[in-house]
Formats: C-alpha cells, structure tokens, sequence
C-alpha cells in the first residue's frame, strides 16, 4: 500500500551507513547499479537518484518499484513517499490526502522523526505526530467514519520522515532483505543439490554480496533428469534476485563415480561423495576466481553432517567451506525457502534412488577414510569437472 500521490520511493540501507566513507560510497554505487538491473529486469523505468545513506527512485510505478527494491540485496527497507514542503501545514495536508484514500477501518498512528539539528524546524516530532494525528483524525470523521488511535497496533500506520529542504509522508515500510549489495564480495561456488537447503545457503552467501556460481553434481542413475531439472529450476528462483550476474548451473556428470563408490563403500560412502563434490567446486572455483565453496549443510541434521564428519570432509579442500545453515533448525531453514521463493521448486518429487547408506558413519575419522575412497578420487573430479556442461539461467 502506498501514498496515492507517490512518485517516489525512498530506498534504505542500512549496514552501509557504518562503513568507511570511500567503501560506502563504492557500496553505494554497487547498490544502484543493482537496483537499475532489477527495475529493468521487471520492466519498470526510474530515475535513480542517491543521496547520503538513502537511494531515491522516481517513479510513475511506486507500487510495484518499491517491491523491487525490497528484493535487493543490501536494502533494509523501502516506501513510496509523497514529497512536500517540510512545513506543518503540508505535512498534515499530505497526511490527510493518505488517510481519506487509504483508510479501511481500524486505529491509525502516525510516526515521525525530524532528521538535522533541532532548530532548522519551528516544530518538533512530536509536534507533528500530534498536528498530524488530528488532521488524520478529522479526515477519517469527514469519511463518516469513527476515528481510533493504537500506537501499538494500528491497522494504518502513517509516516513522516521531516528533513531540512523536504519531507517525506508514507504509509508502509517494506523490509528488504537486508546484507550488502551483491557483488561487493568475491564470488563463491555454490553446491546446488535442489534440496531444500542448498539454494536457501546460497541466497545468504548473496544477500552477503557474493555472487554465487551454481554447481550441480549429476548422480547418474542415483539422481536422475527429474534431480537435475530440480536443481536448475531452484538456481532460476535465486537468479530472481540477481539481474545482470551469471548463475548459469554447471552440471558435472558424475554418475559413474557415484555408482563406483557406492559399490565399493557402505557406511562412508556419503562422505567419500561429499569429499568429491567439494573437489569439483574446487576445480570450477580455480577455473572463475572464485574464493570459497557454499554449502547446505548444518550440524547434525543428517549422519554426513555431525561436527566429526563435517571436519573430514572440509579436507578435501583448501578452499574456506561455509555452511550459512549451520546452526540453523530445519524449520527455519524451510521458512526462509517458502519466503525467497526456492520451496516450492525444491520439494518436486524428483524421484531420485536412495543413495545414503542404512547405517552411516557418524563419526570418520580421515585416516580411514582415505583409506577406503578410491585413491584418484579427486582426480576423478577434477575430470568430471572439465567436461561438465554449462546451462544457462535467464535473469
Ligand atoms: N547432487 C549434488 N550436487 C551439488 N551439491 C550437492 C549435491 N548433493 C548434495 N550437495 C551439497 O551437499 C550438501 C549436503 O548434502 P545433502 O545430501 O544433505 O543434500 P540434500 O538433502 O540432497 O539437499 P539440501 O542440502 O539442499 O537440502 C547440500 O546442501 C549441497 O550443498
């Protein structure tokens, strides 16, 4: 819900605002170009403009550019605003104007912060939070509508945000996803099983700013076509939120090795397979610069993830694993996958062959299990990883 007469939006970031001025200003930078590439990719038009700590957007689609915003990376929060004289008089007109469109019933507060030294205004917030609360009151009554205020829960919640030249009035603040503008990290290889895990650990190494470079291991017989498009179509939802950066999915066919190991292993056979994967994110991050390998795991959750096996299968590179789900439960993990868009194509029944173990080791030991892998193991990859194909992803 916006303003009716909103031709801006007001974008916020907030983690920027602490750094170095020359690093926020790049950061900054970094945000725009983003924000561009996601109102193009969207098919909307505004202007960008950047201010001190704020981006503003101006725009004949406030509605639809402030839902944009909320999606970007590095955005704690965005509002379409109605601009006017930063005056009592307009600021309780502009208050007005929103409560007689956008009132449905239900109690109203109205918010606002004076922004500059205390003197620049003749008024002070609370000022206007009171001024402006009886304009809205009277422009409900004028409606034939009884009014009522709750501070605490109110059904409309009205904002001003009072500068020194202007003042911005608004009725919704939209959270974004908060973390840094993507691309101001080094990239890292993603592993993207298509479970529900591996695209959520991948959004947050994004929303963190680095962009992610999807890898799929195709498990052959164990997986699958139905595994495999499952994979391609979580990394779709993700790119969403990444116009203008590559998430092509590059698909390493490793059926025979996993149809070797899983032969010639048994209780540490998902480990062996771990320890591959990460050597073929190894190989295709040598290949693209990239500076670590993103993973879906977190403590516990399954038999290959105790804190024991975590550490032998980290051996296999050198590269930094991170694990954003570590110590998340699975039902958080879930929800953040229903709220980013990456559920719904993670849970199609992909129909794939169990290839787990009945009893799994919980607690390997390196020495044993390089013992039991196959000796090229990671040979195997770094081969498997050159003739991998690479599908390309629309942004
Ligand atoms: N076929 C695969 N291709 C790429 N990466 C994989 C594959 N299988 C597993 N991984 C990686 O290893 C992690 C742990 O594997 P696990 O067997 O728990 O995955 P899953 O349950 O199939 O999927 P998810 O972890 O995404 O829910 C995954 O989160 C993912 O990062």
């Amino acid at each position: 819900m916006h303003p009716p007469d909103a031709d801006t939006v007001l974008v916020r970031h907030g983690e920027l605002g602490v750094k170095s001025e020359q690093v926020r200003r790049k950061m900054e930078d970094r945000l725009a170009d983003n924000l561009g590439a996601m109102l193009d990719a969207r098919g909307l038009s505004g202007d960008i403009e950047r201010r001190r700590n704020r981006l503003f957007v101006h725009t004949d689609r406030p509605g639809e550019v402030t839902a944009a915003a909320a999606d970007t990376f590095g955005v704690s929060s965005a509002s379409a605003v109605v601009t006017v004289d930063p005056t009592l008089d307009a600021i309780e007109t502009a208050l007005a104007d929103i409560a007689r469109e956008r009132y449905d019933g239900g109690p109203f507060a109205v918010d606002a912060r004076r922004a500059g030294p205390a003197d620049q205004h003749p008024f002070a917030s609370t000022d206007i939070e009171s001024e402006g609360g009886a304009a809205v009151w009277d422009a409900i009554e004028s409606l034939g509508e009884t009014p009522a205020v709750d501070l605490d829960d109110p059904d409309l919640e009205l904002f001003v945000e009072c500068r020194a030249d202007e003042a911005f009035v608004f009725c919704e603040k939209r959270d974004g996803p908060g973390g840094l503008p993507l691309g101001t990290q080094r990239p890292v290889v993603a592993l993207v099983s298509g479970g529900i895990d591996s695209p959520v650990a991948a959004w947050k190494l994004m929303k963190r700013g680095a962009p992610v470079i999807p890898v799929y291991v195709d498990l052959g017989d164990y997986g699958g076509p139905d595994h495999r498009a499952r994979a391609i179509s979580t990394v779709a939802a993700l790119a969403a939120y990444a116009p203008g950066y590559d998430l092509s999915v590059h698909v390493v066919d490793a059926g025979d090795v996993v149809a070797d190991v899983a032969e010639s292993l048994d209780s540490l056979r998902m480990l062996a397979l771990r320890r591959f994967m990460l050597a073929v994110a190894e190989t295709v991050a040598d290949e693209h610069g990239a500076v670590g390998i993103v993973t879906g795991e977190a403590i516990g959750q399954k038999s290959s993830q105790t804190s024991a096996n975590v550490a032998v299968t980290d051996a296999a590179t050198t590269l930094p694993v991170h694990r954003p789900n570590l110590t998340a439960d699975k039902a958080a993990i879930t929800d953040l996958a229903r709220d980013i868009g990456t559920f719904e194509d993670s849970t199609i029944d992909a129909g794939c062959n169990r290839v787990a173990p009945s009893y799994p080791e919980t607690n390997a030991s390196l020495e044993r299990l390089r013992a039991a892998e196959p000796d090229d193991l990671f040979d195997l990859a770094a081969a498997c990883a050159e003739t991998r194909d690479v599908v390309p992803i629309e942004s």
